[in-house]
């Protein structure tokens, strides 16, 4: 019987609906030639969210994220919200949300340099290339999650972080996991010079490396670290942090791959898994065609792996791979000829049933869409 897996689509905003179209383009592809259904059921989520609804995250769109196997997210976030420091309510609230009620703790963030577009960093060729890292960083705690408050007249904000055992427990598993399948070394990225929560951290992660004896566990402070990885990235190869550090050295660490436009994730927990870019709305390119849709088509192909469907995934790796050699390439990475979003999806797309033409089945159905 042919598999058939339930997908939550959250498109969001700016450019999420346009990176999640060449998603599902290239996811559709991959299922046809590896012949698996994949069947998409599309949410609302964020600044679109509260225009139709009045709220980030409505209840369907969670009931519909706990009911699939997987969710495609694409991006979240509009200007009107950002520029508004008094907004009563925010799309990026609606992210958090649904990272917290699907328990979503590590969200895994790989970062390599592709040979091709060794030039397109402001990095230097010699220090970015073989770069391949990985970044396991806490999604649904720290100071993201502590209590907040304004004082009533205004003038004094706090945001409070704190840690338990086992929320550094339950990440650092997946990320001693992820060493001992790699290469066996481990960073952990903190503040432990200052901040209580960091040191927690340390006596953790110093606790569980008994339990991984092959793992060569190195600490760094991340002031130096975010220098770190710009002067010797080759250092790293699984990097473990708190929510807020990695949000902040991902995209640092992105600089390296030569755009943002690059970089996939997944987000991992005890429910459905989520799979996002970690890119934003870049509201910017909102339907100009511009944005690179690789990112998010790479979570895709993480998805498919979370499913067990590795031979898919690496499909649309090897796709993606031909495309960035090909330099059928957005703006942010292309050399002379730019091409849209749309062509770059249609290429990474064809590559995939192009180089398995000869499984090829046409009689099936795919991308059957409802809208709740
Ligand atoms: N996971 C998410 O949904 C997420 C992540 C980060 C930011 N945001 C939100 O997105 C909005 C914009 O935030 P921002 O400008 O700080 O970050 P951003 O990631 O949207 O854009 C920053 C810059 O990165 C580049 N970029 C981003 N995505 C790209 C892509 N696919 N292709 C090519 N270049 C790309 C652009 O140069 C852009 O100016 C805000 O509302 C923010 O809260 C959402
Ligand atoms: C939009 C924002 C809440 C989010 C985060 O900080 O986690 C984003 O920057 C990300 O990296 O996914
Ligand atoms: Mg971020």
């Amino acid at each position: 019987m042919t598999k058939n897996y339930q997908i939550a689509v959250l498109s969001g905003d700016g450019i999420g609906p346009e990176v999640i179209n060449e998603t599902i383009k290239v996811l559709d592809a991959v299922a046809q030639t590896y012949v698996f259904e994949l069947q998409y059921q599309q949410a609302l989520i964020g600044a679109i969210a509260i225009d139709q609804t009045n709220e980030p995250l409505p209840l369907q769109t969670i009931e519909a994220c706990k009911q699939a196997d997987a969710v495609l997210f694409g991006a979240i976030g509009d200007p009107k919200y950002d520029n508004d420091p008094n907004a009563a309510v925010r799309p990026e609230q609606g992210l958090l949300a649904l990272r917290k009620e699907l328990g979503l703790f590590a969200n895994v963030r790989p970062v390599k340099a592709y040979k091709k577009l060794l030039d397109k960093s402001p990095l230097r060729t010699e220090i970015i290339q073989h770069t391949d890292l990985i970044i396991f960083r806490e999604l649904i705690s720290g100071i993201y999650f502590g209590d907040k408050k304004i004082s009533s007249d205004g003038r004094v904000a706090t945001d409070t972080c704190t840690y338990t055992q086992e929320e550094i427990e339950n990440i650092a598993h997946l990320a001693f996991q992820s060493a001992v399948k790699r290469n066996n070394k481990l960073t952990l990225i903190d503040k432990a010079n200052v901040l209580e929560t960091s040191r927690l951290w340390r006596r953790v992660v110093q606790s569980l490396a008994t339990q991984y004896p092959t793992v060569e566990v190195d600490y760094m402070f991340v002031d130096n670290a975010a220098m770190q990885l710009i002067l010797n990235p080759k250092q790293f190869d699984v990097i473990l942090t708190e929510n807020m550090f990695g949000d902040i050295i991902s995209d640092e660490a992105s600089v390296i791959g030569g755009s943002i436009g690059l970089l996939p994730s997944a987000s991992i927990g005890d429910k459905t898994a989520l799979f996002e870019p970690i890119h934003g709305s870049y509201p910017q390119a909102k339907n100009k065609g511009i944005a690179n849709p690789i990112a998010s088509i790479l979570s895709g192909a993480m998805m498919l792996d979370h499913l067990g469907e590795h031979d898919a995934a690496d499909a649309i790796r090897d796709a993606v791979l031909h495309a960035i050699n090909q330099g059928i390439l957005t703006p942010d990475l292309a050399t002379d000829t730019t091409y849209t979003t749309n062509a770059v999806g249609d290429h990474i797309a064809n590559h995939v049933r192009y180089r398995t033409g000869h499984r090829y089945q046409d009689n099936m159905t795919h991308s059957k869409s409802t809208i709740i």
